[in-house]
């Protein structure tokens, strides 16, 4: 008996530890939270009937997270905490009559804040300024992501006001929802798949290698405790308020309440508004605001005493499948959409679901006429959680997922390792190719105004075009007699695609829709090959030897010059006129005189900021990487080089150099 709950608590445990590593290393979880507590909970609960296999190394002891590879490690000064969970009064009363008994039963009252639903973070300020930003990694020890963490605008990298000497600031480093959704249709449009949701994004965005890259996300960070060796404040709440006055962000959500029914009633009143807030939140966490208090009653092994988190219900509703749809993307990936009857969510009606792709109808064994519960998370649209199969009538048959494409009928592929399935017929896929064509007219691409994307339907239904070479061939005659077009809408066209034969190269490359060159990924491919002549004839190797080039990236390269008919259509746009080398203007400040070296940059620089001394490095020439390998030639070194980095330097002999000598070396 015994040996099997050993057995148990050993598997439970395990299997916990994986759900830590995907959901706080990988930043992809694959159950649901409310499963990944259920799971936690059952632990706690024969963990304490079992005390005889306690282990200080159980998930339910620790702070989930871990420390990655590919930042310094840095040793809390404070050790970062979790937080326990409650999931209903009863819960916040059993919490308070604790805790009651721990301070004498004296009065206390609480603050009452949002759980805003990111990633936690430390800021450590010296005299003023900001020093270092920590991730919570396992709590004793975290990640250095000062360098992003320097790209959120809404952190003071210097305080307007005198506040105290040496301090740390604990937030939640977050992504809005508007920024989320924004960025998520960009995505779509350069043919990647979106991202699942505003927590994970905003935690993997904090472990990017490449802070150019993290400043473009639009983070932003809140910030819900301040610790010092003496703070001069009695309450918490006066605490953050302290921190507000000299430029931090504190929301304006917080509230003070004198009793635990007053807690109840904050969090009755942000149960149904919180979806009015600009960015996720996944609860409430009520604390002990007397700072007094708070030390008396101290912490357990995980979380304080002090606080706790009382967790919101996931929004959930039932409705009915009234029927499977699948789209076929400009890539052509199938992504199969579950039509619902509308219903009622989250202040929104719902109509659609997701339902990514075949292993998940396979997986949740969805079916048409299925009662589903539909929950919304951050996605865009809401997602199929589960099948309510007390309510499934006796004929309901499986579904079978389509074999071929709903739109030309060609019979579908699916690579191993692709949890998609793909419509193999490029060139002649409508969808496909229609999608093409928009793409690359779109803004960010070739920007040919007049023409739209109703217009590249019509062009295309009419037999004028069949790929984006082919708008280089159409005039005026041809366009007027369609369908709500005139004099005047065809010469805009036709002028706006004139036009587009000055687009530098870099946009170019991004019209030309190759999987996963995104608009940056364009714009280092353009910079390092300099001419699709050049990229066209570049190796796997050559590729990958690219900063932030993937394997993943290179192969979707080669594999589109690989395509005779992309060939073609390439030499027809060189033909017309189109921008296929990279200007002179691009070509500017930039020489060779770094080729082929590795270079590590380390400290505070006083005539580069970091990110302009990246991109003098590589506009010289040489790549830039984050940790030091033998692979290194030399490391800049500004003030307060890491003490790590100098050793590790030193110790495989690598040369270190001055800003000083830096200059000197390009100029
Ligand atoms: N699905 C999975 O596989 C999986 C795996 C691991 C963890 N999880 C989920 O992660 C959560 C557990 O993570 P956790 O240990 O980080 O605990 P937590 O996220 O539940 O609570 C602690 C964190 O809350 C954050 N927080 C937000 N607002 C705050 C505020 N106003 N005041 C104080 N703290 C605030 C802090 O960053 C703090 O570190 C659970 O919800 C769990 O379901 C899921
Ligand atoms: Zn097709």
């Amino acid at each position: 008996m015994s040996e099997n709950i050993e057995l148990k608590i050993k598997l439970l445990r395990d299997e916990l530890r994986k759900h830590n590593y995907n959901y706080y290393v990988l930043d992809n979880a694959t159950i649901s939270d409310y499963e990944f507590d259920l799971k936690l909970k059952e632990l706690e609960k024969l963990e304490a009937e079992n005390p005889q296999f306690f282990d200080p190394n159980s998930p339910t002891q620790r702070v989930g997270g871990e420390i990655t590879k590919n930042f310094t490690t840095v040793i809390h000064k404070n050790r970062m905490y979790s937080l326990a969970n409650s999931y209903s009064l009863e819960d916040l009363n059993d919490w308070e009559n604790r805790i009651k008994k721990m301070v004498d039963n004296e009065n206390i009252s609480y603050s009452c804040e949002l759980k805003y639903d990111g990633a936690s973070i430390n800021l450590v300020y010296e005299n003023g300024k900001l020093l270092r930003a920590e991730t919570r990694g396992d709590g004793f020890q975290g990640d250095d992501v000062t360098a992003n963490v320097k790209t959120i605008k809404s952190i003071p990298l210097v305080l307007h006001d005198k506040f105290i000497d040496s301090f740390e600031i604990r937030g939640e480093i977050i992504m809005p929802l508007k920024g989320f959704y924004k960025m998520n249709e960009e995505r779509i449009e350069e043919g990647e798949d979106p991202f699942s949701n505003p927590r994970n994004t905003a935690s993997g965005s904090l472990k990017m290698q490449d802070s150019a890259e993290v400043a473009k996300r639009p983070l932003d960070c809140l910030l819900y405790q301040l610790i010092a060796e003496e703070l001069p404040f009695e309450t918490h709440f006066e605490a953050l308020m302290g921190a507000k006055k000299v430029g931090f962000k504190i929301p304006e959500t917080i509230a003070v309440c004198n009793t635990i029914n007053e807690v109840f009633e904050f969090i009755k009143y942000w149960d149904t508004r919180r979806n009015k807030l600009p960015y996720e939140t996944d609860g409430v966490v009520v604390k002990v605001n007397s700072l007094e208090q708070q030390e008396e009653l101290g912490y357990t092994a995980k979380s304080p005493r002090w606080a706790i988190a009382y967790k919101f219900k996931a929004e959930q509703v039932s409705t009915i499948l009234n029927e499977i749809t699948y789209q076929v993307g400009r890539t052509g990936a199938i992504t199969p959409v579950a039509n619902l009857e509308p219903v009622q969510l989250a202040g929104t009606i719902v109509k659609r679901a997701s339902l990514h792709n075949a292993d998940q109808i396979e997986k949740l064994d969805i079916r048409v006429g299925d009662t589903v519960f539909v929950e919304k998370g951050g996605e865009i649209i809401p997602k199929i959680v589960g099948v309510d199969l007390t309510k499934r009538s006796l004929e309901s048959k499986p579904t079978k997922y389509i074999t071929n494409c709903p739109d030309c009928g060609t019979k579908l592929v699916r690579t191993e390792g692709d949890a998609k399935h793909y419509c193999p017929n490029e060139y002649g896929c409508p969808t496909q190719i229609t999608g093409r064509i928009q793409h690359f007219i779109s803004r960010k691409a070739m920007n040919i105004d007049g023409l739209g994307s109703e217009t590249v339907e019509l062009l295309f239904k009419e037999g004028l075009i069949h790929n984006y070479a082919d708008l280089y061939e159409l005039n005026e005659s041809q366009i007027i007699p369609l369908e709500r077009m005139a004099e005047k809408s065809a010469q805009n066209i036709i002028a706006g695609i004139e036009n587009s034969k000055k687009i530098p190269f870099e946009k170019v490359l991004f019209a030309l829709g190759i999987r996963f060159v995104g608009e940056t990924v364009a714009k280092k491919l353009a910079k390092h090959f300099k001419s699709i002549d050049n990229l066209m004839n570049a190796s796997f190797e050559e590729l990958v030897a690219v900063d932030e080039i993937g394997d993943k990236i290179a192969e979707s390269v080669l594999r589109f010059f690989d395509n005779l008919t992309n060939i073609q259509i390439i030499d027809r746009l060189k033909n017309y006129g189109v921008q296929l080398i990279i200007s002179e203007d691009t070509l500017k400040n930039q020489t060779t005189k770094l080729f082929g070296k590795t270079i590590v940059i380390s400290g505070v620089f006083s005539h580069f900021s970091r990110n302009d001394l990246k991109k003098s490095i590589e506009d010289n020439g040489g790549k830039v990487a984050s940790s030091i390998s033998k692979k290194t030639n030399f490391v800049i070194a500004g003030e307060n080089m890491g003490p790590s980095k100098r050793l590790k330097a030193e110790s495989l002999k690598i040369p270190i150099i001055s800003e000083k000598d830096y200059i000197n070396m390009i100029s």
